[in-house]
């Protein structure tokens, strides 16, 4: 039955999609671009291309900075890398770039109507309850609280790879991660101990650590044209999606209930206990915040709820996911670790001498090769590979460099109109040889200490970077994530060497899902799966 109203469904707006598009003769028609069926367009070949960029990297090396490829049913996509139009759409036009409807429509199912599915002014409402949460003061509590998930973690790789006495062991690091990342959110933000390192039977950690799986391509194409027509269906449709009982919407329905009952008792016990004299969380501070917020500033119970989800669901999975790359790039490089290694030696030693046993903002940030690490890794693997956007109102889109037309005219903008949908290439623009040089796909720290951030200027929120988005719709977490980073790859280490796997040693970082992650050749499809031989020292 289910399947059968899908069908339907699709044809009848396959057949609207494909008139109104033939119709438009849209500005971007003489841009060039890929070749692409009518009915997945490009969208098919994305989820399955080999490695994450692969398409990209041919793409930019064929057309420039921007191009165009197909959605569904025909629809034109504009893909841009070109540091210019990415500082247009994301820093330069406020709001006039919203999130396309299709990608809110998918956050408001995974995790109801928190600040990265809101639109407007409900936006602006989240962001400014949030933005007080983030504030170096605040961080500077949540460090330690990193330092102690990155040490748990560490102790229970020593037990693993003690468990046969002789201190070396294949360990699927992916396994481990989002349990210690998740930890460290629960207790950031809630003062709330999941303890999944230990015991990963807490129902709510559950539902959010299968997320990530759940939102993997599953190689159910039809799930591509359904989501293509999410962008003309009202809101208040949509809502009844999740009661369609086949696709994703099931999934994160299911998932969805118990994320939602259990973070509604959590933010009332919160609303009801205060922080009671101990050190304010990420929640206290939101919700101190939102009490003093008057009228339509003031964030609805439901909101705050979904603000949760939201914080959890971005936050843990997205550090996990990077550190595994991480250490990915670690274990082919054992000079690095070295120069990691001594860098936290001297660390240690700076906290001895003040008789102390944490670490500051101040001590991690001036780890100066640790962070060179941390900021290339950034660059060569955003995990948000692409991020989807679309045009509020007709624009002209700047470019740093001229593309070709199929006219064989060079254009140095492209206008668009309101409703165009767009993909902002953050992986492109990330490896990009015009902006990094022609050593932009190798793994090189030592460019960030050589004071080669990036022949463009102020892209994106760090180091030049676009890993994080930017402007009004940037990550809000993104110093959040490198202080945690920075602190995992201490506990981290310190005290194990880091090598590839020889029974599996091809990785490939693949693009199932919105988000790329590590797996072995022969196993994309099951999710992020790094096997490391890790070596006690
Ligand atoms: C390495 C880790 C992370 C990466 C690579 C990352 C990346 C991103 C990107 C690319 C976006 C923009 C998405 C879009 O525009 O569609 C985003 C948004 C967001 N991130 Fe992160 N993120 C990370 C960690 C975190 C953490 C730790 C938190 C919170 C604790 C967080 C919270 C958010 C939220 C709430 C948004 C939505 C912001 C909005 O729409 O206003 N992220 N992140």
């Amino acid at each position: 039955m289910g399947w059968l109203l899908y069908g339907v469904v699709i044809a009848t707006l396959a057949f609207l999609v494909s008139r109104r598009f033939r119709s438009r003769g849209s500005p971007l028609k003489h841009l060039r671009g890929p070749p692409a069926s009518w009915l997945y367009g490009n969208v098919l070949e994305i989820a399955s291309q080999e490695k994450v960029g692969d398409l990209d990297t041919k793409w930019i090396r064929e057309f420039g900075g921007a191009w165009r490829i197909k959605d569904c049913f025909g629809a034109d996509i504009l893909m841009v890398a070109d540091p210019k139009a990415l500082q247009h759409i994301c820093q330069k036009s406020g709001y006039d770039y919203p999130k396309d409807k299709r990608w809110t429509q998918l956050i408001r199912l995974v995790t109801g109507n928190g600040v990265a599915a809101a639109i407007g002014d409900a936006h602006v409402r989240q962001r400014n309850a949030m933005n007080p949460a983030f504030t170096t003061a605040q961080l500077r509590q949540y460090v330690p609280v990193f330092q102690r998930a990155g040490a748990k973690l560490a102790a229970k790789w020593q037990a693993e790879v003690m468990h046969d006495g002789n201190g070396s062991r294949e360990l699927t690091v992916s396994k481990w991660l989002p349990r210690a990342t998740l930890d460290a959110l629960g207790e950031a933000a809630f003062s709330y101990q999941f303890d999944t390192l230990e015991d990963d039977s807490n129902e709510l950690a559950r539902a959010y650590l299968s997320l990530f799986s759940n939102a993997l391509y599953s190689g159910n194409k039809a799930d591509f044209l359904w989501r293509a027509i999410w962008k003309f269906i009202p809101d208040n449709v949509m809502d009844l999606i999740k009661y369609v009982p086949a696709g994703d919407a099931r999934k994160f329905a299911k998932n969805w209930d118990i994320m939602k009952d259990a973070t509604e008792q959590l933010v009332d016990q919160k609303v009801q206990d205060g922080s009671n004299g101990r050190h304010k969380d990420l929640m206290d501070v939101m919700i101190e915040t939102n009490s003093s917020a008057v009228g339509s500033a003031r964030v609805p119970r439901a909101e705050l709820v979904a603000q949760v989800t939201t914080l959890f669901v971005a936050g843990h999975e997205s550090i996990a996911i990077t550190t595994d790359l991480l250490l990915w790039e670690l274990a082919k490089k054992p000079d690095c670790q070295e120069k990691i290694r001594e860098e936290i030696t001297t660390l240690r030693r700076n906290l001895a001498q003040r008789g102390d046993s944490e670490y500051t903002i101040e001590d991690l940030e001036s780890m100066t090769y640790t962070v060179a690490v941390v900021k290339e890794l950034l660059r060569l693997h955003p995990t948000g590979y692409h991020v989807h956007r679309t045009t509020a109102k007709d624009d002209i889109i700047p470019l740093s460099k001229p593309i070709r037309l199929d006219t064989g005219e060079l254009v140095s903008e492209i206008p668009v109109e309101a409703g165009q949908n767009i993909a902002l290439s953050l992986w492109g623009y990330n490896r990009m040889p015009d902006v990094w040089g022609e050593d932009a796909t190798t793994f090189n720290p030592d460019r960030f200490l050589d004071g080669n951030t990036g022949r463009a200027s102020n892209v994106g929120l760090y180091a030049n970077i676009m890993t994080f988005s930017a402007g009004v719709r940037g990550c809000i977490g993104w110093r959040f994530a490198v202080l945690e980073l920075l602190a995992l790859v201490v506990e981290l280490v310190e005290h194990f060497h880091y090598s590839l796997s020889s029974n599996r040693p091809d990785i490939l970082p693949v693009a199932r899902g919105p988000t790329t992650y590590p797996a072995p050749r022969g196993e994309e499809d099951r999710g992020p799966n790094l096997p490391l031989q890790v070596t006690l020292l």
